[in-house]
């Protein structure tokens, strides 16, 4: 049946234009033009092969991530490859590396922190790729509390130098990844030292390895930390550990934008808020709330195409089963996810912009909207990665038993994934920043400062203006509530930017339609499912609850007939998806028996360890074997 459309059936049910719902999700037609060419490219191209991933040594593992990194970096030298292009080849190429915290934390830290002259030094050569770089702040003792760190930077006024150290075992770094076996430079934060006093944790350019033969430099100890969860998935990552003894680098390799030490040993405060040291977390964890709906819809597209695959009971007069996306039950666990990645990339969309508009602001010294970006990337990044790492696990639960196999991709989709709920900020600790910010909103309502932006709707909720004053006394006490009421106000945000959105005009016929049944979804699903805390607080009544369920169930049965369509709306390739369960023509079966032979345990009838093992425990010898 090769060549055969299985899915052809579902394809011509659908209600809407494809190509245009390609668009919409891509983002533009040039962004959709860009995407589909590299994705080709890359499937197209056996330098770039990664199913065998799995059954890989690490060393095998690595070596191979390092070869694609050089063949990628030749294609994109080679090709003339925009920004834009190469970044989305990184992307289809689908495999964590080293590159990603040279381009996505090293090089954005020098042109955030650094100062001009610090940035035509080091960012020419960063771009060359003629020095790698990391990104060096979590230790062994402390990760969420940046403050906390240990390592320290002490000014040396004689020599003109800072001496970078790790006085203690837990001021280790760990887990930069890149660090343990590529990168030549770091940003270490490291607390700065001056005249024997301290002015808090700030960044610094150190060197690591010799760019000759690559053995760390003198005073630099440093390593990989060791595998991590789950087969292929974070390992090609070389995640590393780095210790200081009393490494001196010239004064000028402290980035300066933010406060300044000079040859005399004066330490000098600039004029731009301090938080700008942590610039560059919110920088990624607006890129990791973009990366959420990539996750997620590739999960999504995976078993929502195997759910019209797949049948199970209700064959009537011997005809064909029932397809298990035809039961209520699959569509009331598929169809809220498929909803929250349109809502997810709308609402990543949305913060992209946010941050431009930040970026904006700050170069011309407005520093105003800046706890409103990192609340909101805190918080996205909290929510989406969260609820994107639990929806590739219930796709993985979707696909029933075949879910569990490496061929279906899920189970490296969710180890490469998962990670996200902890770097680039803990997502506890980043809800409680979230909270924090509101709770100081709301001691400021009803005073001249009134909220604009995502916490205008304060004003509006009269409970609120209430209960302003006691706001700061017991947070700690009452975290997990306000844990809770960060999210909601999380929630609300990706709610509202989704209607927004609509608001737009949207070409294609049958698209703002699709659009608006997901969004409905979107939202009506959260209302259900937090249905407890909306009637305790009086917000609706148990009739509104009952008719929003009621409307859900519509709602799924006008997504149904459009499943197929709205996921090939993603244009995946086979190769991206990297799953038998998801391929496009739904020619699952023939497909998961050939795979199940070539792995490699099946290169033998016969298993190694045969006559060792099962031979003596067949013929009873077992006691007198050596094991
Ligand atoms: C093989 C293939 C190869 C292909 C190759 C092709 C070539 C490629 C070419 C192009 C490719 C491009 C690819 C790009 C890919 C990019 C991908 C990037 C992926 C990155 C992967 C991520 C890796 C992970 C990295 C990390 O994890 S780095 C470490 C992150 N660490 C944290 O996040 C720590 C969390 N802790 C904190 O953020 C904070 O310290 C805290 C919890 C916020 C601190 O709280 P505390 O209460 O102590 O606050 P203070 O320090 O006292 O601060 C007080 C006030 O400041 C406010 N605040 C805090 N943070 C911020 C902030 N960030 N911004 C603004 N304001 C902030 C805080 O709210 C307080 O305010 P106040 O008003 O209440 O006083
Ligand atoms: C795959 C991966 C890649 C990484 N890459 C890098 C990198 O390139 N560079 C880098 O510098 N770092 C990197 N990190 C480190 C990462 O940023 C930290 O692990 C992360 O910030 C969480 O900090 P932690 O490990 O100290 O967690 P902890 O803070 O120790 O968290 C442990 C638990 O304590 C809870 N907790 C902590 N503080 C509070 C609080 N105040 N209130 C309530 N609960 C709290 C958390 O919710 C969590 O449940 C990486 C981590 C991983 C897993």
């Amino acid at each position: 049946m090769e060549g055969v459309d299985h899915l052809a059936h579902e394809r011509n049910k659908s209600e809407f234009d494809v190509d245009a719902m390609k668009i919409v999700w891509a983002g533009s037609p040039h962004a959709f033009d860009v995407s589909d060419r590299i994705s080709k490219l890359v499937a197209s191209d056996p330098g770039f092969r990664k199913d065998n991933r799995s059954t890989l040594s690490r060393k095998e593992l690595f070596k191979n991530t390092l070869r694609k990194a050089a063949y990628a970096w030749k294609t994109i030298v080679d090709l003339r490859l925009s920004e834009e292009e190469a970044a989305k080849l990184r992307f289809y190429v689908d495999e964590p590396a080293f590159t990603d915290l040279h381009w996505g934390m090293f090089i954005p830290a020098i042109k955030g922190q650094g100062t001009e002259e610090q940035q035509q030094k080091w960012l020419p050569l960063a771009y060359k790729m003629q020095i790698i770089g990391c990104y060096a702040q979590t230790e062994l003792g402390h990760g969420s509390n940046v403050q906390g760190l240990e390592t320290t930077a002490t000014f040396d006024p004689q020599t003109d130098e800072f001496i970078i150290h790790s006085p203690t075992l837990t001021s280790s770094k760990w887990w930069p990844g890149g660090l343990g076996k590529v990168a030549t430079h770091a940003i270490a934060y490291a607390r700065l030292i001056v005249g024997g006093r301290e002015h808090g944790v700030n960044g610094f350019i150190v060197q690591l390895r010799s760019l000759e033969d690559h053995s760390p430099l003198l005073g630099i100890t440093v390593g990989d930390i060791g595998m991590k969860f789950g087969n292929g998935a974070y390992n090609t990552m070389d995640n590393g550990v780095l210790r200081f003894d009393h490494v001196r680098i010239p004064r000028n390799q402290m980035l300066m934008r933010v406060s300044q030490v000079t040859c005399e040993g004066k330490y000098k405060q600039s004029d731009v808020p301090r938080q700008l040291v942590y610039g560059t977390m919110v920088y990624v964890r607006q890129t990791i709330v973009a990366d959420a709906s990539c996750a997620l819809s590739r999960a999504v597209c995976i078993a929502t195409r195997y759910s019209a695959v797949r049948r199970q009971f209700g064959s009537q007069n011997g005809g064909p089963e029932t397809q298990v996306i035809d039961y209520k039950t699959q569509q009331s666990r598929l169809f809220p996810l498929l909803a929250s990645a349109y809502a997810f990339r709308f609402i990543g969309e949305w913060l992209k912009w946010l941050y431009a508009d930040v970026t904006q602001r700050l170069q011309a010294n407005d520093f105003s909207t800046l706890p409103e970006a990192h609340a909101c990337t805190a918080g996205l990044k909290s929510l989406t990665t969260t609820a994107t790492a639990d929806g590739i696990e219930e796709c993985r639960k979707l696909c029933g038993g075949h879910g569990y196999l490496c061929s279906s991709g899920l189970p490296e989709l969710f180890a490469v994934y998962v990670p996200a709920c902890t770097y680039e900020g803990d997502n506890t600790v980043l809800l409680l920043q979230v909270a924090r910010f509101l709770m100081k909103t709301v001691s400021q309502l009803g005073s001249s400062k009134k909220p604009v932006g995502t916490i205008a709707y304060m004003t509006r909720v009269e409970h609120l203006m209430q209960c302003r004053c006691g706001v700061q006394r017991g947070f700690a006490e009452l975290s997990v509530d306000l844990v809770e009421a960060a999210v909601a106000h999380c929630q609300l945000i990706v709610v509202s930017k989704f209607i927004e959105k609509l608001q737009q005009e949207i070409p294609g016929k049958g698209v703002k339609q699709q659009l608006e049944v997901l969004c409905n979804i979107y939202a009506l699903f959260l209302l259900h499912k937090h249905q407890g805390d909306f009637l305790s607080t009086g917000c609706i009544t148990p009739k509104h609850a009952a008719l929003a369920n009621d409307e859900l169930r519509s709602l799924y049965s006008q997504v149904r007939p459009n499943a197929i369509a709205l996921v090939d709306a993603f244009n995946y390739t086979d190769h991206y998806l990297g799953s038998i369960l998801g391929c496009y023509d739904g020619n699952v079966y023939p497909k998961l028996y050939e795979a199940a032979w070539k792995d490699p345990l099946n290169e033998s009838v016969v298993p190694d360890g045969y006559h060792q093992y099962i031979r003596p425990l067949l013929k009873q010898e077992i006691r007198t074997a050596r094991l």
